[in-house]
């Protein structure tokens, strides 16, 4: 297969160690493709790139609605490579074909939404407290965006980032994770097909350390826009530090999804399931901390586990599929670890655990949903993200209980109330500290609404019209409509003579 290349100032280029990776299919670990594996001197040619075309107005210097135009069409060309930007996602990360293709449609409403939004910003005029003035307030582009993103949601994440900043004028680099490039270098055909200027719109590939770090510290780089772990993330804030960038960041969560027993038992079981079995847990918001009350927990259990046993796992092609591979042996470790973890630490492993021992599976990073029971918020399998199929159950007895149990984690990313009584829903809601909430459902987003967390779950939110503000600075105009002199300094004073 042709080896795919980085974008780089509107041409398609190799690293210039000439060094490359290859990137593996986790369904049975064959190499889908060969890409360059790029370096900091790449990544300086990119923010060079990107640099010149913001300063020389190349991308600035269109209007707001051509700008929005041309994310439109954008918008467009992903729905017409649908198909084949799923396929790719799937073939790279193993997520069933039916959830890449969702991907995908969500990815053209990102776009399609920011380049509603384009040029819907007039500014503010202030009530100036001066006579003869004229004050108001205008958004202008940053400059130059680093977007770093994470494998889980390879392009989604992307399009996050990418649709507003250039929505609002400024101009990229962005860098994937090194293991899942492939839909983001389709990305950039596209880019290049609806003719963005060159320099707009970079990619370079390339591991964390190298790439990702020259993107945090160069001081042309104006903003970093970041969705990845905690490990990361803190990195990342110390290197921005040098030139004071912005930076926004998404981080991860373990995310509690709190079932009363006055719920719709069904509804809230096949949800619990979705919570966390969806792309084997590998979503920042999964709900892979259940709190259930005491008095429906045994049903409850009975009925997730008899569920869990029936999961389809297998190819992401095949359309009996429910649960593909996890990313990566590294990862599939990890996951590994940590339900070692949960059994040592006493929680009682119910269902799951193993790796699943069907010939066909053999040669992908499969593990089987997995439930443990006897949780509780001491328990390193609570409170850290395995980030894989895994979810810990926890009983509570009360409102007060169940609010205390879901806020005890460092993260606030998301969370979900389970119950008929509205009351009870709205009480529990306004004291969850997380940047999502989800009342009788879970997982919903869309570009019209913000995403992000409190706590360490992340700085700054990603979508709606504060996700394009993310990437704005704001000026303040005064204009004084009839300057005479102030003679503040007297013309007529006499001198007085400095000793
Ligand atoms: N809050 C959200 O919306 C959201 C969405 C998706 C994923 N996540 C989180 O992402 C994590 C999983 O993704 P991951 O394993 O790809 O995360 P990661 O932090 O390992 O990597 C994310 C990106 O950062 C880069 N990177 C790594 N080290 C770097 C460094 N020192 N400097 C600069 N860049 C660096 C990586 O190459 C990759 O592109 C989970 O914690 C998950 O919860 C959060
Ligand atoms: C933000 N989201 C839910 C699309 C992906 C998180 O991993």
């Amino acid at each position: 297969m042709a080896m795919k290349r980085m974008y780089i100032n509107g041409k398609w280029v190799e690293a210039k160690s000439n060094e490359k990776r290859e990137i593996i299919n986790p369904f049975n670990q064959e190499v889908i493709e060969t890409v360059p594996r790029g370096s900091r001197e790449d990544t300086k040619e990119a923010i060079q790139a990107a640099r010149s075309a913001f300063d020389e107005g190349v991308w600035g210097s269109l209007t707001a609605a051509e700008r929005g135009d041309l994310l439109f069409q954008v918008a467009q060309k992903i729905k017409e490579y649908k198909q084949e930007l799923a396929e790719l996602e799937s073939l790279n990360t193993g997520k069933t074909l039916t959830e890449s293709l969702a991907d995908m449609d969500g990815i053209a409403g990102v776009f399609q939404y920011y380049a509603g939004l384009a040029d819907k910003d007039g500014g503010l005029m202030i009530e100036s407290p001066n006579p003869n003035s004229v004050s108001r307030v205008v958004r202008e582009p940053v400059g130059v965006c680093g977007l770093i993103a994470p494998w889980n949601y390879p392009l989604l994440q992307a399009s996050w980032k990418l649709a507003p900043a250039l929505a609002a004028g400024n101009t990229v680099v962005l860098k994937p994770a090194e293991i899942t490039p492939l839909t983001s270098i389709k990305m950039c055909e596209i880019f290049e097909e609806v003719g963005f200027p060159k320099g707009v719109v970079n990619l370079v590939l390339g591991p964390g350390s190298t790439v990702g770090s020259e993107l945090a510290e160069n001081p042309l780089v104006d903003l970093i826009s970041f969705t990845g772990g905690g490990e990361a993330g803190r990195h990342i804030m110390k290197a921005a530090s040098g030139n004071f960038k912005k930076i926004s960041m998404e981080l991860g969560g373990k995310n509690p999804n709190i079932v009363f027993a006055d719920a719709d038992f069904d509804t809230a079981v096949d949800y619990a399931l979705n919570a966390v079995f969806f792309h084997a847990g590998q979503v920042c918001s999964a709900g892979a901390r259940l709190l259930v009350e005491k008095k429906i927990h045994d049903r409850f259990v009975e009925a997730i586990v008899e569920r869990t046993r029936k999961i389809n796992i297998g190819s992401g092609f095949n359309e009996a599929t429910e649960m593909g591979p996890v990313i990566s042996a590294e990862h599939l470790e990890s996951i590994e670890q940590y339900i070692q973890l949960g059994i040592q630490e006493g929680a009682t492993l119910v269902v799951g655990g193993k790796r699943p021992t069907a010939p066909e599976l053999q040669k992908g990073y499969f593990i089987e949903p997995t439930i443990f029971t006897n949780c509780h918020t001491k328990m390193r399998i609570v409170q850290e993200e395995s980030f894989g199929p895994v979810i810990t159950v926890e009983t509570f007895e009360t409102e007060e209980e169940a609010v205390r149990l879901a806020n005890d984690s460092l993260y606030g990313l998301a969370g979900a109330v389970w119950t008929n009584d509205m009351n009870c829903a709205e009480r529990i809601v306004k004291k969850l500290r997380m940047g999502t909430v989800w009342i009788n459902d879970f997982h919903p987003y869309f570009p019209q609404a913000p995403w992000g967390g409190y706590k360490q779950s992340g700085i700054g939110r990603e979508l709606s019209h504060v996700g394009l503000e993310e990437y704005t600075e704001i000026k303040h105009i005064y204009m004084n409509t009839n300057p005479e002199p102030m003679h503040w300094f007297k013309e007529e004073n006499a001198k007085v003579e400095l000793v």
